[in-house]
C-alpha cells in the first residue's frame, strides 16, 4: 500500500462524506462458531457463511467501493460477479482483490505488517501468548508467508478445518477495534475476551504499518489502573474497558463517549483527561445507558444521519411512546424504569471541567448537538427505531435499525428487515431503495452516489444482523471530509 494521499487520518463528524474507512469482510472463523459458545463470540445465533458473505457482506463492499473507490467496480460488476473469478475480488490473499486505498480491509493491512520479520516476531509470540499456543505452533506460525499467516492469525485456522485458536468474528465489527478522533485514533480496550485479539492487532497495525507512519505520536491508549489489579473486589469498577461503538466524534471540538455494558466509567475519565490535556476536543459528553446486552453501545441506540437528523430508541426520548397502552405507557416511563435503566447525560467543557451540565434525555443533547455544534437553525428531526411503535421500537433496535452509517450527509446504509423504521423514515422524506437496485442503476449511470440525497440504502440482513451489529459497527471510519 502507498501514501499517495497525505492525508490518511482525519475526522470530525459522524455525517461528512466517507472518504476512508477500514473494513473487515467474513473470514472462515465465522463458519466455525458452534451453538453453544455463539454466546461466548458475542452472536445471537450461528450464520452461513456462503450466505453471509455473497448474498450480504459482498454487497457492503460493492456499495463502499462505488461511494469511494468508484474506478474499482464500475461497469465490472458483471464480470467480479461472474462464478468463474469465484469472489476472488473479495479474497485479500487472491491476485484479483481489489486492493482498494479507500476501502481498507484489515488483513491485507495485517499482511503487509508481517512483511516485516521483527515485526512477525513480535506479533506471532503475542498471539500466541494470548491464545496459548504451543512452541510448536508458534515456530509453525512465524514460517507462513505473510498473507497466509494475517488469514490464519485473523481466522484462527491454519488450512482446512485445522484450527489452531479460536475464531475472531466479530473483526467484521472494526468500529470497535479504535476511533479516529480529529487526526488522532484512540485504541480500544475491548470488555469481552472474545475481542481481546482484534485489539491486538488494531495496535500492530497502527504501530507499524507505513500508512499510519506519520501519525505515531498521535496514537492514544489507555492503560489500566493500578487499583484494578491490587483491588480484587474494588479494583472492578476501577477496570478500563472501551470499545469504539461508545466513542462519537460529532464535531470537530465535542465527542460522546458512552458508558455502557462494554466501556467502563474509568474509561471514560481517562478520556475526558487524555483529550482534554492535548486539547484534541473542547467538550465531551458522558452518556450513561444501561449495562444491557441490548443495548451494548451508544451506536445502539442512536447514529446520526444528517446535520438536523438523528435515528435514535424511543425509550431515551422524552416523548410518549405511540403505545396502545398509555397508562402502562405513563408507568414505565415515570416509575417503572430502575434506576440504573435509565439514562445519565453529562457534558464536561475542558475550559471549566468543573461545571458539568446535565442533560434530561437524548433528544435534548442531539438538539444541542445539532444547534450549537453543527449551526443548524430549522427543526431538528428524530427518527425514531420502529416507528416508535411497541413492539417494534424494541424489535428493530436489536436488528439494528438505529445502528446506521453515512456514507455522506443525508445518504445511510442499514438493514432491509427493519420495517417499521424504514417507514418513518419514509415519512420524513427520504427515499429508500434497495442496494441491488441502487448498484444496478450506478451501472447503467442512471445515477452517481456524488448526486444522491437523503435516501435510505436497504442492505440484505438475515444472517449479519444475528451477529448483533448493523454498518456503522462495520466501519471504522479514517478520514470524512469536514461537514
Ligand atoms: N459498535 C457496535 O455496536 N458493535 C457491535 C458489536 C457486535 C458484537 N457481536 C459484539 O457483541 O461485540
Amino acid at each position: 500500500m502507498t501514501k499517495k494521499d497525505k492525508t490518511i487520518l482525519h475526522v470530525t463528524s459522524e455525517v461528512g462524506t466517507l472518504k476512508r474507512l477500514l473494513v473487515h469482510s467474513p473470514d472462515s472463523g465465522l463458519g466455525r462458531v458452534v451453538p453453544s459458545k455463539a454466546q461466548d463470540w458475542l452472536f445471537e445465533d450461528i450464520v452461513h457463511l456462503e450466505t453471509i458473505r455473497r448474498k450480504e457482506y459482498d454487497y457492503y463492499t460493492k456499495i463502499l467501493l462505488y461511494f469511494l473507490d468508484p474506478q474499482k467496480i464500475h461497469g465490472k460488476l458483471q464480470e467480479i460477479d461472474a462464478p468463474d473469478n469465484k469472489r476472488n475480488f473479495y479474497k485479500p490473499e487472491k491476485p484479483g482483490f481489489f486492493r482498494s486505498e479507500k476501502v481498507i480491509e484489515l488483513e491485507w493491512l495485517l499482511a503487509e505488517v508481517l512483511e516485516d520479520h521483527e515485526i512477525r516476531l513480535k506479533l506471532v509470540a503475542s498471539v500466541c501468548a494470548v491464545e496459548g499456543c504451543s512452541y510448536t505452533t508458534q515456530t509453525q506460525l512465524l514460517d507462513l508467508p505473510p498473507a497466509q499467516l494475517s488469514k490464519v492469525i485473523i481466522s484462527g485456522t491454519l488450512s482446512g478445518d485445522d484450527l489452531l485458536f479460536p475464531p475472531i468474528p466479530n473483526f467484521i465489527f472494526t468500529r470497535d477495534i479504535g476511533i479516529v478522533i480529529n487526526d488522532y485514533v484512540l485504541l480500544n480496550k475491548p470488555a469481552k475476551k472474545a475481542r481481546t485479539r482484534e485489539a491486538l492487532l488494531a495496535k500492530y497495525i497502527f504501530f507499524n504499518h507505513p500508512l499510519f507512519e506519520r501519525y505515531r505520536n498521535n496514537i492514544l491508549e489507555i492503560p489500566d489502573t493500578f487499583h484494578h489489579f491490587l483491588l480484587p473486589r474494588d479494583g472492578d469498577e476501577k477496570k478500563v474497558t472501551l470499545e469504539g461503538g461508545d466513542v462519537m466524534v460529532v464535531s470537530k471540538d465535542h465527542l460522546l463517549v458512552g458508558v455502557s455494558e462494554r466501556t467502563s466509567m474509568e474509561a471514560a475519565h481517562q478520556v475526558i483527561n487524555m483529550l482534554f490535556e492535548k486539547s484534541i476536543v473542547k467538550k465531551i459528553t458522558v452518556i450513561k445507558i444501561p449495562k444491557k446486552r441490548d443495548y451494548m453501545h451508544i451506536d445502539t441506540i442512536f447514529t446520526q444521519v444528517k446535520r438536523d437528523v438523528w435515528v435514535m430508541l424511543g425509550a431515551f426520548s422524552k416523548k410518549v411512546m405511540k403505545h396502545e397502552d398509555d397508562d402502562a405507557v405513563e408507568r414505565i416511563l415515570e416509575g417503572g424504569l430502575k434506576k440504573d435503566e435509565k439514562i445519565k447525560i453529562i457534558q464536561f467543557r475542558k475550559k471549566a471541567i468543573d461545571e458539568p451540565k446535565f442533560f434530561d434525555n437524548l433528544e435534548e443533547l442531539l438538539t444541542d448537538i445539532s444547534r450549537n455544534d453543527l449551526g443548524c437553525e430549522g427543526k431538528i428531526k428524530f427518527i425514531y427505531s420502529g416507528n416508535n411503535k411497541f413492539p417494534y421500537d424494541t424489535r428493530e433496535q436489536w436488528t439494528d435499525s438505529c445502528n446506521l452509517l453515512a456514507l455522506k450527509e443525508g445518504v445511510v446504509l442499514g438493514y432491509d428487515r427493519n420495517d417499521k423504521t424504514v417507514e418513518a423514515f419514509r415519512e420524513s422524506g427520504f427515499m429508500v431503495i434497495p442496494v441491488k437496485e441502487l448498484l444496478e442503476q450506478f451501472e447503467q449511470g442512471v445515477i452517481h452516489p456524488a448526486d444522491m440525497e437523503d435516501t435510505v440504502i436497504l442492505m440484505p440482513s438475515a444472517e449479519l444482523s444475528r451477529a448483533r451489529g448493523g454498518f456503522h459497527c462495520m466501519s471504522m471510519p479514517l478520514l470524512r471530509e469536514d461537514v
